[in-house]
């Protein structure tokens, strides 16, 4: 058995960021982006209103006040995607925002402070030159450097791409990762119960969920009964998919068959099999594919533990494999609440935690059924607390680290 910060290496280090593809800009939201964006033009491309008001010579407007007025012929208008106009001495321009600076122009006074009869404005306080025009490349230069490669694209991105015409730009593929839920006992939805023992699946559907919410495409591949012919077909429909899942039949029982298949119809290598952890002890990861580009993560079939190992384990990969920067949910400092007992410390345990951000900081609050098999307890939680290797005890009030894969808790007012 290896800890999990081993298990994360192999993971990690066999981990590879997918080919680039070109998609609707619009489309790229939420992608990474695969290539460095330039700017092709000055923002602003030159210079302009800040204000609506009058362009005029700060000369002419030197030592106006309220009892002399600066007194300028209106001579020509300025508005947003308009013609470049020109004022000369006692003159001055409408201007509008977004307007070009007319030539001979050097400030912009703002409406509120004139007042215009027929074609004349009058002025009544003197501003610093240059006032109210925001210059040629102010925001940026023709040339700069304005999203590197590798940057996840939020909705200022989308604006900038836009601002430099890139109707299409590349970004990094999301990864296929096929479900494959194994067990004799499973149904799907709408399957009647026709035995006791018939348990309805959970894992098909939360694991589906996660999948999708961490920007991959999740496809269920069916369900494979504890019978080798069946799991060797339903197996081999996970050829084109980037990742494998399969849920249950992992651990050491007669029917655990899927680690001993997947080598056999895909040509899986297994590079680990264990984890010292609790949940999700028995996960199997391997690779396989042409270049062993392809993952496989054989997930155990307690709900809780499939849904820690999702997030733990095959989260990093995926935002890995989708090009992001920073792959690992945030660890926070938290107080835990009411403690937490075990009586074994042989594995890194993830505790189903409920989380609150006080004026003191994080405190965290265990669920009290802990149990592998208790879906309840990831209703209730928001991150997952670590006992580490060794420890029995956290005691009430002390600090744990907690990773959150949920961060709504923090809306709360
Ligand atoms: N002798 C040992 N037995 C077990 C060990 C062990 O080390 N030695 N490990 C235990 C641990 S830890 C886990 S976790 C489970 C994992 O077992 P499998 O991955 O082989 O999963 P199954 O046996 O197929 O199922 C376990 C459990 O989960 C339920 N299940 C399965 N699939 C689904 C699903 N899609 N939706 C909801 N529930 C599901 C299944 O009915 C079982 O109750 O092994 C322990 N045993
Ligand atoms: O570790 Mo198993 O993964 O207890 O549920």
């Amino acid at each position: 058995m290896i800890r999990f910060d081993e298990a994360m290496d192999i993971i990690i280090e066999n981990t590879k960021i997918l080919q680039k593809e070109k998609v609707f800009l619009p489309d790229a939201l939420g992608r990474v982006l695969a290539e460095d964006i330039y700017a092709d033009r000055d923002n602003p491309p030159a210079d302009n209103s800040g204000m609506d008001g009058f362009a005029v010579r700060y000369e002419d407007i030197k030592g106006a006040s309220e009892d002399s007025p600066a007194v300028l012929k209106i001579v020509a208008e300025s508005k947003a995607g308009g013609e470049l106009v020109k004022v000369e001495k006692g003159t001055a321009a409408y201007i509008y925002t977004g307007g070009l600076i007319p030539e001979g122009a050097d400030t912009v006074v703002q409406k509120e402070l004139t007042k215009v009869e027929d074609d004349k404005v009058f002025i009544f306080q003197e501003l610093p030159e240059g006032s109210n025009i925001r210059p040629q490349g102010g925001d940026y230069r023709k040339g700069d450097l304005l999203i590197k490669s590798g940057k996840k694209i939020r909705s200022a991105e989308l604006g900038i791409l836009s601002s430099v015409n890139k109707p299409t730009v590349y970004v990094y593929r999301e990864p296929v990762v096929g479900i494959l839920t194994t067990g004799d006992e499973i149904l799907d939805l709408g399957e009647p119960v026709t035995k006791l023992s018939q348990i309805r699946t959970s894992n098909t559907y939360s694991l589906y969920g996660q999948i999708k919410s961490m920007g991959a495409k999740p496809v269920i591949l069916g369900f494979a009964k504890d019978d080798p012919e069946d799991i060797k077909e339903k197996l081999s429909y996970a050829e084109s998919c980037d990742i494998l899942l399969t849920t249950g039949g992992i651990s050491v029982g007669e029917y655990d068959l899927v680690k001993d298949f997947v080598t056999d119809v895909l040509g899986v290598e297994i590079l680990f099999w264990k984890v010292a952890q609790k949940p999700g002890k028995p996960v199997a990861f391997g690779v396989w594919g042409d270049k062993k580009e392809k993952l496989f993560f054989g997930i155990p079939g307690n709900p809780v533990a499939a849904m820690t190992v999702v997030e733990t384990m095959v989260k990093p990969a995926v935002r890995k494999m989708r090009g992001e920067s920073y792959i690992f949910d945030p660890v926070v400092k938290a107080k835990l609440s009411g403690g937490y007992k075990r009586k074994k410390a042989e594995r890194l345990e993830f505790i189903k935690v409920s989380l609150e951000l006080t004026d003191e900081g994080f405190v965290a609050r265990a669920y009290k059924k802990q149990g592998s098999n208790i879906l309840t307890s990831m209703l209730y939680a928001d991150g997952f607390g670590l006992v580490d290797i060794g420890v029995k005890e956290i005691k009430d009030g002390e600090m744990i680290d907690v990773i959150v894969f949920d961060t709504d808790f923090m809306r709360k007012r």
